[in-house]
């Protein structure tokens, strides 16, 4: 099929390099005139590892190509809209690039009326995909789909071209017959509904993965207080198939461009609607403060932070991404800053990105520079660059042996024997 994705971010550009691999011919649009200058010679605007080979592969194929004009995709059967919805400043979502381009492709097909579908990839609230229908009532032969999407940052090519499932909000048996034909070949569970329950079914799933992690920092609080093994108890909790092992690390708090901004969503959305939903307020709540509670296990080490050397090691929201939307590192970094520490910073992607915002922090290149003449070193992201270090050297070079794990991720056991005074998450 002739497809066009409108938007070229982590989601437009995965579902364009997913599509064309697919078989379909795809055309990707973007506004930002020099992405798609990027994009047209192979160069990935987005960091994870093996999309770049991708893109290049289907570029070269000439299954996929790119433009910032939408009539150059005028002879698409699908539009895909992949654009952003950032939270607006009251917490709701903001739709106007979803309806600027809703109106985009209004004019298009004005101008040269087919067949058409319109699908809204973009996270929306309830009753956008309706909204976007009743916009676009006036063009004949046009209809509007939901299918949102569940894909990860640092896997999104994988995930887009191995779904967990395919949801499919569609009321016409034209439309949902066009989205199976799209998919065919795609072996993954479909769920063809509404389009409200489709936009549901997104938020729901991000809130409720959302909400495993908050529970299970708390948890890993009160783990702390009793000298317990959150990781232990995870795993423990997890060979229950009712529970799974999935999303339940404890950590420093989650991140990223989509759970701070969804869970905020639906809130405002269940608030709009007279709904209060209590657990998901609480999620968010735990969320604010789990780094804050995280620093807290400095104090016995470091009880006065002013001009001791701080090493922070990972500054993504997580690792194989550059993307450091809603980072927990950033609440760290502000929070150390405000105690008067002179911080040592290493990523080995997202340091750029960083040090726009914390222009006084020392980025480093390597983990071991960062823990040179540190008081302590705290792990923030699991890069395997900042996971697996040489202890031995680590130790000579840290003024004081203290290591602060924000997400279990450094072996424990090896580190204590080395000398080094451990604490992680809820497990000491
Ligand atoms: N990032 C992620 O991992 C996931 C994101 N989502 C959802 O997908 C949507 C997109 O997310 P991202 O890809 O992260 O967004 P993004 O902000 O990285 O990219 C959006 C792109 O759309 C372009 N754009 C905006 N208006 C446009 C228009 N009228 N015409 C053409 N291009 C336009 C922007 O220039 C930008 O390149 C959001 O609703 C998000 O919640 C869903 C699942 C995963
Ligand atoms: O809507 C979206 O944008 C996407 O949001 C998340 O994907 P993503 O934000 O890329 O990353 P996750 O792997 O979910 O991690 C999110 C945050 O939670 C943290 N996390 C994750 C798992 C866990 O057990 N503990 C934990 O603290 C991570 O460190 C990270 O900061 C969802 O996993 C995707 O299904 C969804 O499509």
């Amino acid at each position: 099929m002739k497809v066009a994705v409108i938007g070229t971010g982590y989601v437009g550009l995965t579902t364009a390099v997913s599509l064309a691999m697919n078989g379909h011919q795809v055309i990707g649009i973007d506004l930002v005139e020099a992405k798609i200058v990027k994009l047209r010679q192979g160069i990935s605007p987005i960091y994870e590892p093996g999309l770049e080979e991708a893109l290049k592969q289907v570029l070269e194929n000439g299954t996929l190509a790119f433009s910032t004009k939408l009539q150059e995709a005028a002879d698409a059967d699908v539009f895909f809209v992949c654009v952003g919805t950032p939270e607006a400043a009251d917490g709701t979502a903001d739709l106007r690039y979803l309806y600027s381009a809703v109106a985009a492709i209004e004019q298009m097909h004005q101008a040269s009326p087919k067949r058409r579908v319109v699908v809204v990839k973009s996270t929306v609230p309830v009753g956008t995909g309706d909204k976007v229908a009743e916009l676009l009532s006036g063009c004949r032969e046009l209809s509007v789909a939901s299918n949102p999407e569940f894909l990860r940052e640092g896997s999104a090519l994988y995930d887009a071209l191995a779904p967990s499932r395919i949801v499919i909000g569609a009321g016409e048996p034209e439309t949902r017959e066009v989205m199976e034909e799209l998919y065919k070949g795609v072996d993954a569970p479909r769920v063809v509904t509404t389009r409200a329950n489709a936009e549901l079914i997104k938020y729901a799933s991000n809130a409720f993965l959302a909400t495993r992690i908050s529970f299970m920092n708390e948890l890993a609080r009160l783990s702390a207080a009793l000298g317990t093994d959150i990781v232990t108890i995870a795993h423990g909790m997890g060979l229950d198939s009712r529970i799974g092992p999935e999303f339940l690390r404890a950590g420093v708090g989650y991140g990223g461009s989509c759970f701070p901004k969804d869970t905020i969503a639906l809130l405002q959305l269940a608030a709009q609607n007279g709904i209060s939903l209590g657990i998901l307020e609480q999620v968010r709540k735990v969320n604010a403060t789990q780094p804050v509670w995280f620093l807290q296990q400095l104090q016995p080490f470091v009880p006065d932070c002013r001009g001791k050397r701080i090493a922070v090691l990972g500054l993504a929201f997580k690792p194989d991404t550059d993307d450091i939307r809603e980072a927990p590192s950033l609440a760290v970094l502000q929070a150390l800053e405000e105690k008067g520490a002179a911080v040592f910073a290493y990523d080995p992607i997202a340091t750029d990105a960083v040090r726009q915002k914390f222009p006084n922090v020392t980025y480093t290149k390597t983990a071991e520079e960062a823990v040179q003449g540190a008081h302590a070193a705290l792990l923030i992201t699991e890069w395997k660059e900042c996971v697996q270090l040489d202890w031995e050297q680590v130790y000579q070079k840290m003024a004081q042996p203290v290591l602060l794990d924000g997400r279990n991720a450094w072996p424990a056991k090896i580190v204590k024997e080395a000398g080094f005074r451990y604490v992680g998450v809820g497990k000491s």
